[in-house]
């Protein structure tokens, strides 16, 4: 695993361990996470997976503070999420990118991200957006700082195009750098390479790992494509039906009976997690 050795991310912020302790979370009488708990260790690349309905969504979702959970505790170091509002999270230093794209397509790209600046800015996003004289500094500052983002993610060119004019991968990569405008220590991606060619995909695998080695921000990802996953997971958590059934290594995962059963309901016929699922991998 490659950490940070002060464990901060290149802003300057200290990445802690993510800790998802006896996580429940229940809808009526489906109980969609059962006591499900492990940690995201700071500058990891951590995988969620599991096959359709194991409860990924309704993790990312619980963590993000859009779900209410039934039991447990959710912590970033020593900040307790369990009752943070979806809306405190980037002020907190969670970033997440989302599985539909949630940009605004017809505004640029620089404006996209600059969203993601809110959370940082003074006079808040009203101020920025009404372009109040008093920040027009610190609008500067956040602007240089969005352009930089952007630089990494390689999509400067764009940065007056409107966002729902690009390629369907480089509309993935402005959410992603709308994640990164807030400075996070941990970024959560949903399915970051759904509906991707083979070539943006290992683009999209290249860039996650140069987040957590140039950025030093944790990453925790759901994603369905098991060749992305298992090249690039540091460690690797599996959920089946709302329960953990392996949190491993990406080796150990790919060989525990468990999961090859998940996925292929059907140990004799296993070869790996990355094999052809009987459900769809996820
Ligand atoms: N808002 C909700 N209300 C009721 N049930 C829900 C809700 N969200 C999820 N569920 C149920 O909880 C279970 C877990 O769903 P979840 O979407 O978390 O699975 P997932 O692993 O993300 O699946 P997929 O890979 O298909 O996205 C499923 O049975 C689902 O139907």
């Amino acid at each position: 695993m490659t950490q940070t050795t002060a464990q901060q991310t290149r802003s300057g912020r200290r990445v802690r361990p993510l800790r998802v302790d006896d996580l429940t979370v229940r809808f009526g009488g489906l109980v969609a996470l059962d006591h499900v708990s492990f940690t995201v260790e700071p500058g990891s690349i951590h995988a969620l997976i599991g096959p359709n309905g194991a409860g990924k969504s309704t993790c990312f979702n619980a963590i993000s503070g859009v779900y209410r959970i039934a039991e447990g505790r959710i912590t970033l170091g020593e900040i307790d999420l369990t009752k943070t509002r979806a809306h405190r999270l980037a002020g907190l230093g969670i970033g997440r990118a989302f599985q539909s794209l949630s940009l605004s397509p017809t505004s640029t790209v620089f404006d996209n991200v600059m969203l993601g600046r809110h959370s940082l800015t003074a006079g808040g996003f009203l101020s920025y957006g009404l372009r109040a004289p008093w920040t027009s500094r610190s609008a500067r500052r956040h602007g240089e700082r969005v352009t930089e983002i952007c630089e990494f993610l390689g999509i400067t060119r764009y940065l007056r195009t409107p966002a729902g004019a690009l390629p369907y991968g480089d509309q993935k990569r402005v959410d992603i750098a709308r994640a990164l405008a807030v400075e996070p220590t941990l970024l959560m991606l949903d399915e970051p390479a759904a509906g991707m060619s083979a070539g943006e995909t290992a683009d999209m695998a290249r860039l996650i790992q140069d987040v957590r080695d140039e950025l030093g921000v944790s990453v925790l990802l759901v994603e369905h494509d098991m060749g992305l996953v298992m090249g690039i997971a540091d460690r690797v958590t599996v959920l089946d039906f709302g329960r953990l059934i392996a949190d491993d290594v990406p080796a150990a995962v790919q060989s525990s009976p468990a999961v090859i059963h998940a996925y292929l309901g059907n140990e004799d016929s296993a070869g790996d997690a990355g094999g052809e699922p009987g459900r769809e991998a996820g």
